[in-house]
């Protein structure tokens, strides 16, 4: 059995990493943190775990935990998470981090869009962990860092396109929408039932988004040379999923039928991705509650711009499952282990 910590197990991604790892045959969780909440039963926080996870929440201290896991995810805010990954990993620990620290390859792109880091040589160990991408450096990492949500739905819906050179790739427009447990369970005005709910609205507008640089990052590797994209997130009154709409033109002209077999050809064989037949498209409620991503595509019949929609849920394919997706990998275990749950419907 591999022994677990969650960090940051008081939050939503740490929540979800906790129902999906009591499930899971070869991991025992032994160690959940949380700064407002040490010294209460995880199962006070959250009552679903009642009888089940009733686990006491520790203070963040990376030496003292290590001595006690084979494994630690990290499920903190960024900067938190780049405070204490190095230790875990000084300590021989296998890393797993949710935060978007260790995503972007290079520090001063990071130093652009959030702050200076404070330990950019760690930033050429961590492996980028969308395993439809690169499983086969993912089994061999020690530190993870774990996509982000609206990521994870754009990269794999434009990677058949980009791999094959179909598409103009100055001209990748990404319409997301988010449920608002991607804002984290921290209190926010923004987040408060009245502004939310009976509303639907854009931000990030404007190419400020911070998410931009990750998908740019990994669209430009699968297009063999930099790109930009133009992205703007939205917000939805529900707890869970991400849905990308995203336009392209193609370079020559190609039909709906051939897109779906070229999707089909590309994802065959993936555990998670689920590329839908010619004429259907995904949503966030056929997803909820799995580490699936469903993908559609078509021609749009008017401008001949390829749509493609893209479908996960943000705390599972978004987070928590990739995670432990990339987790089973990592440490030589069948990748679906733990994972092979269907969607919650309806
Ligand atoms: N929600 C989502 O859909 C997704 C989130 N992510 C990323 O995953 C990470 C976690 O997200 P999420 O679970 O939503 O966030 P939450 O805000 O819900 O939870 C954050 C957790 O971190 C702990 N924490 C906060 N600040 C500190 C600190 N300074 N030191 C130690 N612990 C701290 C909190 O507990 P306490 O305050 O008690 O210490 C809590 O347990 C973030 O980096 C987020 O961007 C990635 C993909 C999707
Ligand atoms: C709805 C909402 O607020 N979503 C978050 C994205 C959550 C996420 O995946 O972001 P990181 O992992 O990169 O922190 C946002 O737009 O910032």
């Amino acid at each position: 059995m591999l022994k677990v910590a969650v960090v940051g197990a008081s939050g939503y991604t740490g929540v979800e990493l906790l129902r999906i790892l009591y499930a899971h045959p070869e991991v025992a969780v032994t160690c959940v943190t949380s700064e407002q909440n040490a010294g209460k039963p995880v199962s006070a926080v959250f009552p679903t775990l009642r009888g089940r996870i009733d686990l006491v929440l520790e203070n963040l201290e990376p030496a003292g935990i290590s001595e006690k896991v084979d494994v630690v995810f990290t499920a903190l805010p960024h900067k938190a998470a780049m405070e204490v990954v190095p230790t875990f990993l000084k300590m021989g620990k296998d890393v797993v981090d949710l935060s978007a620290d260790y995503r972007l390859r290079d520090a001063e792109t990071y130093g652009l869009w959030y702050e200076k880091h404070m330990n950019p040589e760690l930033l050429a160990q961590a492996v980028y962990g969308l395993p439809e991408l690169r499983r086969d450096v993912i089994r061999e990492a020690s530190l993870i860092a774990n996509p982000g949500c609206y990521p994870t739905s754009t990269i794999l819906g434009l990677a058949p396109l980009l791999k094959n050179k179909l598409i103009d790739p100055k001209s990748i427009i990404v319409d997301a929408k988010s449920g608002v447990s991607g804002a984290g369970r921290g209190a926010k005005v923004d987040n408060l039932y009245c502004e939310v709910n009976e509303g639907f609205k854009a931000y990030g507008v404007g190419g400020v988004h911070r998410h931009i640089p990750e998908i740019e990052q990994e669209l430009s590797l699968l297009n063999g040379s930099p790109l930009a994209i133009s992205f703007t997130p939205h917000l939805v009154p529900m707890d869970r999923g991400i849905l990308a709409t995203i336009y392209s033109t193609p370079l020559k002209g190609v039909t709906a039928a051939e897109l779906v077999e070229l999707y089909q050809a590309c994802y065959d064989g993936e555990p998670f991705v689920r590329v839908l037949p010619e004429g259907s498209f995904p949503s966030t409620a056929q997803v909820r509650g799995s580490n699936f991503c469903d993908i559609g595509v078509t021609v749009d019949k008017r401008t001949g711009r390829i749509i493609v929609v893209s479908a996960i849920d943000n705390v599972v394919k978004g987070a928590s499952g990739q995670a432990v997706q990339n987790m089973n990998l990592m440490c030589g275990l069948p990748e679906t282990l733990g994972l092979d749950f269907l969607p919650i419907f309806p």
